[in-house]
């Protein structure tokens, strides 16, 4: 339902910054920065299609006026005088003809520049290509162009064994992508740099890029931007095995925020099975395992959900705590808290998806077969006892307010998984998304919390309730966003929220003033001053 890898690095990687289940517009200037290390795996050029039009890149705007040379520099205003006629654009050589070389000749040739292809059989590879490609063989392709990409897949690199000679000084790009992670015990791109000593490998291109040779880095980057990609440096060589493994990875956010569902989700379960089913089953030998598939399993459902909305929020919390301990936003997460604030998307979302599988239980309760006797027994019982007319005030309110504010959680949480769709939440700015995912993501989960209490009422305080000494699942699924909104209702005391907000301007009132650290190396290390929750 929502595409949560976005297209746009900076977008993606904003979800880190946000406030509740993230993704978010521009902050305000001093408050928050821009980085762009996002993972962009779904932009074209990176996915592996077998058909060449499925990845072809969109037309796209005129090139750039050659204001940004090849060689990465920006050259200075031209003078003015009389017009020249524009220089002749920069060759780039592809070598192979497939898809890959396909897709990249029509994207360069788009953005201005001319495009040599080889092939081993140039004459019948030509068909596939606009006829201003000038397709050739190999080693006339590498003569012609001071950047070569390899659109061959590795296990035929060994053909370039022969154009080694040819290969000299020039900047030789690897797109390659595996098959499965570490397929091989050296990365294809150090594979290559070994097969080509003289070159300057570069791996990468669309996204993430990294290469020895710091100026072919900055060159293909710079090539990368005039294509309209947004390149991250990922630094040395070395880093392609990370790169070559990043396409291939099946949801790796994910892995975390799922195991943590599972998990909530056997516990409640077992929870439930013990108390209803099986506490019942060894008491009173009544037998309740028809409750399994729809009753116990909705209510784990919400129980699970209502827990993973507050591990969002208390994320942020403990985020904020640690600002407030060392007074400073400089100071780094500990790893296991930047990953849980890098998680906070992705359990909103699971939160999300269970609350609508809870919607959906819920709405079909009245079509079970159980449901039905168990409505005739009960009005059986009642004219047997002569009683025409039980309608019990209390319990009227109770149940039309928890329905109510089952209700309005849901449409809450549903417009907090909606603005974190990328292209819904870059239409939205700063505050806006943060007064969404934060304000009436808190409220979602406040409302949440009272739909669960009005739905237990007063069995928390009933003797029979407890069985096996066990108290009912609501208390226990309840316990945690009781204590997230009580941290929420302190961190708004007037003395925690002006220090905060005056630690996340970027006023150090720290004694670690000495250990100020800026934001840096991967995506994983989250600056403080992305988190502004509280
Ligand atoms: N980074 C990214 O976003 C992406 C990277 N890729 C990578 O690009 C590379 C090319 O992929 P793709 O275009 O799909 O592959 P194809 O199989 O479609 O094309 C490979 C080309 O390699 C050439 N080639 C050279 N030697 C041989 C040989 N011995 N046997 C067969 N072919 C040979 C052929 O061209 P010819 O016959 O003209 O010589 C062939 O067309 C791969 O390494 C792939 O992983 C692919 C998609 C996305
Ligand atoms: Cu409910």
């Amino acid at each position: 339902m929502f595409s949560v890898a976005s297209s746009h690095c900076p977008k993606t990687q904003s979800d880190l910054r946000s406030e509740g289940w993230p993704c978010a517009g521009q902050p305000p200037p001093g408050e928050q920065e821009e980085r762009q290390d996002g993972l962009c795996l779904h932009d074209g050029l990176q996915e592996e299609s077998p058909v060449p039009h499925a990845v072809l890149p969109a037309p796209l705007p005129p090139p750039p006026q050659s204001c940004v040379l090849l060689s990465g520099v920006r050259s200075r205003a031209p003078d003015p005088g009389p017009p020249r006629p524009p220089p002749a654009p920069p060759a780039v050589a592809v070598l192979g003809s497939g898809d890959f070389s396909r897709c990249l000749s029509v994207r360069l040739l788009r953005c201005g520049f001319s495009v040599v292809v080889g092939s081993r059989q140039p004459k019948m590879a030509a068909h596939a290509f606009p006829h201003v490609v000038d397709v050739t063989h190999y080693e006339d392709a590498v003569g012609k162009a001071g950047i070569v990409f390899l659109a061959i897949r590795r296990e035929h690199y060994s053909a370039l064994w022969d154009l080694k000679h040819l290969m000299e000084g020039k900047v030789v790009v690897d797109v390659s992508n595996n098959r499965r992670v570490n397929q091989y015990p050296e990365s294809n791109a150090e594979y290559l740099a070994s097969l080509l000593p003289e070159a300057f490998v570069v791996k990468g291109f669309n996204v993430f890029i990294c290469s020895d040779s710091v100026e072919a880095r900055l060159q293909i980057m710079e090539l990368a931007r005039q294509l309209h990609f947004q390149p991250v440096d990922m630094g040395a060589l070395s880093s392609s095995r990370e790169i070559e493994n990043i396409p291939i990875q099946l949801f790796p956010g994910w892995k975390g925020p799922v195991l943590a569902a599972v998990a909530l989700s056997i516990f409640f379960f077992a929870y439930s099975f013990i108390r209803d089913i099986i506490h019942p089953y060894v008491r009173y030998k009544q037998s309740d395992f028809y409750k399994i598939p729809i009753e116990i399993v909705n209510r784990t459902l919400p129980t699970v959900a209502i827990t993973l909305l507050a591990l969002v929020y208390l994320a942020g919390q403990l985020a904020a705590a640690h600002q407030l301990y060392y007074g400073t936003k400089y100071k780094h997460f500990p790893h296991w808290l930047e990953g849980w604030l890098q998680s906070r998307k992705q359990l909103g979302l699971i939160s999300f998806f269970l609350a609508a599988v809870h919607v959906l239980y819920s709405l079909c309760l009245p079509l079970r077969r159980s449901e039905r006797y168990l409505l005739l027994n009960t009005a059986y019982q009642q004219i047997h006892a002569n009683v025409e007319n039980v309608w019990n005030e209390e319990e009227v309110w109770r149940v039309e307010m928890y329905v109510s504010f089952g209700v309005m959680s849901f449409g809450l949480l549903s417009l907090l998984a909606i603005t974190s769709i990328p292209s819904i939440n870059s239409s939205l700015n700063w505050r806006e998304f943060s007064f969404i995912q934060s304000t009436l993501g808190y409220v979602a989960l406040l409302i949440a919390t009272l739909h669960g209490l009005l739905f237990g009422w007063k069995r928390a305080l009933e003797e029979e309730a407890y069985r096996f000494y066990l108290p009912p699942s609501f208390v226990v699924s309840l316990a945690l966003p009781v204590v997230v909104v009580l941290g929420k209702a302190l961190m708004l005391l007037p003395c925690l929220a002006c220090k905060l907000h005056q630690i996340r301007k970027g006023l150090d009132s720290s004694r670690h003033q000495c250990q100020r650290l800026e934001p840096v190396g991967s995506a994983a290390n989250i600056s403080p001053e992305r988190v502004t929750i509280m």
